[in-house]
């Protein structure tokens, strides 16, 4: 593997000839780094599957105490664990299930598991996540129906207890001005009240529905709304139009009385791999007193 640390006309170059659409896209600034993959190195036909299987390739190492995340790229990466695993490639590693989905296929996948607790030493973690805000790389989870005792607030505290966190997304998910849906936890007691003052809080810009535990409901989440296993309700706040920066959305939502957690998790330092039609793509955001002299990004290219 070669390692080339650029300069930023080299980066221009570089981005122009072999990934055209995010040439003019990525914004790289000091604490950003990014590797460009081409997918000869990579041995799976799926972009997804190869960017779960560099995840688990790259950054697990034996001995570590390891996050598994849900959605479709971490089932691969959990599979792909313990596929490594079996044959010896990696040893002695535990994996701490961020779902009951994630726990059952790490369980099949022959992965020994441990359940979190506060204060519980990680290593590492990877998760998929709904959209990564580009530049700010700050990560929406939760907007897919939740399965099972899944909860975000644990799934938050495992990845902000992490040393290192990866999420594995697709090229479409990586963007800024973001719309759609962020989801807030909110005590059910007065849920109707804190909807209205979020409501108000993004008048014009976002609707507020309560989700169902069942099907499809309206903006109220019909007779049977989610319940979550620490007791809250869940709202969706959708946005219909793009979202500034979700920092200030978790800022404004977190003053609203009654709000006990969202989807939004910023936590650095983060990589996210990225799968794309022309390989992998992998940004690294370092925490800001990281490498304060660095170069303002570096890009891998594997030798073919
Ligand atoms: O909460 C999440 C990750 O923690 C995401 O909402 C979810 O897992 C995404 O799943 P998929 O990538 O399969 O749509």
């Amino acid at each position: 593997m070669a390692s080339v640390a650029s300069s930023s006309s080299f980066f221009s170059a570089l981005t122009r000839s072999h990934i055209p659409q995010w040439g003019n896209r990525i914004k790289t600034t000091k604490s950003n780094f990014l590797r460009i993959l081409t997918r000869s190195c990579l041995d799976d036909s799926s972009s997804l599957s190869q960017a779960a299987q560099y995840t688990v390739n790259t950054y697990v190492k034996s001995g570590m105490v390891v996050g598994l995340g849900s959605g479709q790229a971490a089932g691969i990466a959990i599979r792909h664990l313990g596929q490594q695993l079996r044959t010896g490639a990696l040893k002695d590693v535990v994996g701490i299930p961020m779902s009951v989905t994630s726990a059952s296929e790490a369980a099949k996948a022959g992965i020994p598991l441990d359940s979190y607790q506060e204060g519980s030493q990680i290593d590492f973690a990877f998760d998929d996540a709904d959209v990564i805000e580009e530049g700010s790389f700050i990560a929406v989870i939760g907007r897919r129906k939740l399965h099972g005792e899944e909860s975000i607030l644990e799934k938050k505290s495992i990845l902000n207890a992490a040393s290192k966190l990866v999420f594995i997304i697709e090229e479409n998910q990586y963007k800024g001005g973001l719309e759609g849906s962020i989801p807030v936890l909110v005590q059910s007691l007065n849920w109707l009240e804190t909807a209205e003052e979020i409501d108000d809080m993004f008048l014009g810009d976002a609707e507020v529905w309560r989700r169902p535990s069942i099907g499809q409901a309206g903006p109220l989440g019909g007779d049977f709304p989610l319940v979550t296993k620490e007791g809250h309700n869940l709202l969706d706040v959708i946005f219909t139009s793009p979202i500034e920066s979700l920092a200030k959305v978790a800022e404004n939502l977190d003053t609203v009385k009654g709000v006990s957690g969202h989807g939004i998790i910023s936590k650095f330092p983060c990589t996210v791999v990225i799968a794309s039609q022309n390989g992998l793509i992998v940004v690294d955001k370092l925490a800001e007193k990281e490498e304060p002299n660095s170069p303002s990004y570096k890009m891998e290219k594997c030798k073919e």
